[in-house]
């Protein structure tokens, strides 16, 4: 039997992904070790490898077939764009993506007007503004702390993550509109799918018993 390879995501979902995959008797805790630089764990009785990734890369080696499977952010699978089958909504890392910015922006999005949008997510804010608004917007990309942009007057808006909405009370931004609801989900290789079906299939039903 090979191993199937699995791309978690580094940093807010690692760990409950790790407790997620505990629930079903899959153990690895090398990778709860903090200080080890080691990149991949092996787990010999259910012949599986996992590593931590940068959400992004999580799409990238699910789709090449370097991972068999991946768990990561809804965001990212949007934003990334890649080939690959999305089977279960893991049901935590729950978030929106919004459209924020000061009160003041809101008359300009309802008024249809040439502004813009500070993002880190270039892909889903044209999706949202082009295909579903058909507004014209101008798409500046950010790489973090995007709620500067306003403030500062690079942009009018942005398009971003609201989790408890703490970062955009306390910067006076506010939720102008909603574009999308968010968690962690599991994706899986499109060959993988069908050569390894019935080793993926039991993994992704033990989940979603996990889940309820
Ligand atoms: N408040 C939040 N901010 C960002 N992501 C969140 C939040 N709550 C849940 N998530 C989910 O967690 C995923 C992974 O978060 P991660 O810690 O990698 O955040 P990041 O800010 O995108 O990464 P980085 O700090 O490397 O730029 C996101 O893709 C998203 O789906
Ligand atoms: O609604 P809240 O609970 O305040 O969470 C949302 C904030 O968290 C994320 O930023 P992150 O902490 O990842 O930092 P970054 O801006 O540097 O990406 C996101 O980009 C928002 O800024």
């Amino acid at each position: 039997m090979r191993y199937l390879t699995i791309a978690l995501t580094k940093g807010r979902l690692a760990y409950q992904t790790l407790e997620l995959l505990e629930k079903v008797g899959i153990t690895c805790d090398e990778m709860k070790n903090k200080d080890t630089r080691k990149l991949i764990f092996t787990d010999e009785e259910h012949k599986l490898r996992f590593f931590l990734a940068k959400g992004p890369d999580v799409p990238t080696y699910v789709e090449y077939g370097a991972a068999d499977i991946g768990i990561v952010g809804k965001d990212t699978i949007l934003e990334e764009g890649r080939r690959l089958y999305e089977v279960l909504d893991l049901g935590y890392g729950k978030c929106r993506m919004c459209v924020c910015g000061p009160e003041s922006a809101r008359e300009l999005l309802q008024h249809n007007q040439q502004i813009r949008v500070a993002t880190k997510y270039p892909n889903i804010a044209k999706d949202y503004f082009y295909n579903r608004k058909h507004q014209t917007v101008e798409m500046i990309k950010l790489n973090g702390s995007i709620e500067l942009a306003p403030i500062v007057g690079l942009s009018e808006v942005i398009v971003d993550i609201v989790e408890t909405g703490s970062t955009l009370r306390e910067n006076g931004l506010t939720v102008l509109e909603e574009v999308c609801p968010l968690s962690a989900r599991m994706v899986v290789n499109q060959v993988s799918m069908r050569m390894e079906n019935e080793r993926i299939t039991k993994l992704i039903q033990d989940l979603k018993g996990a889940l309820v």
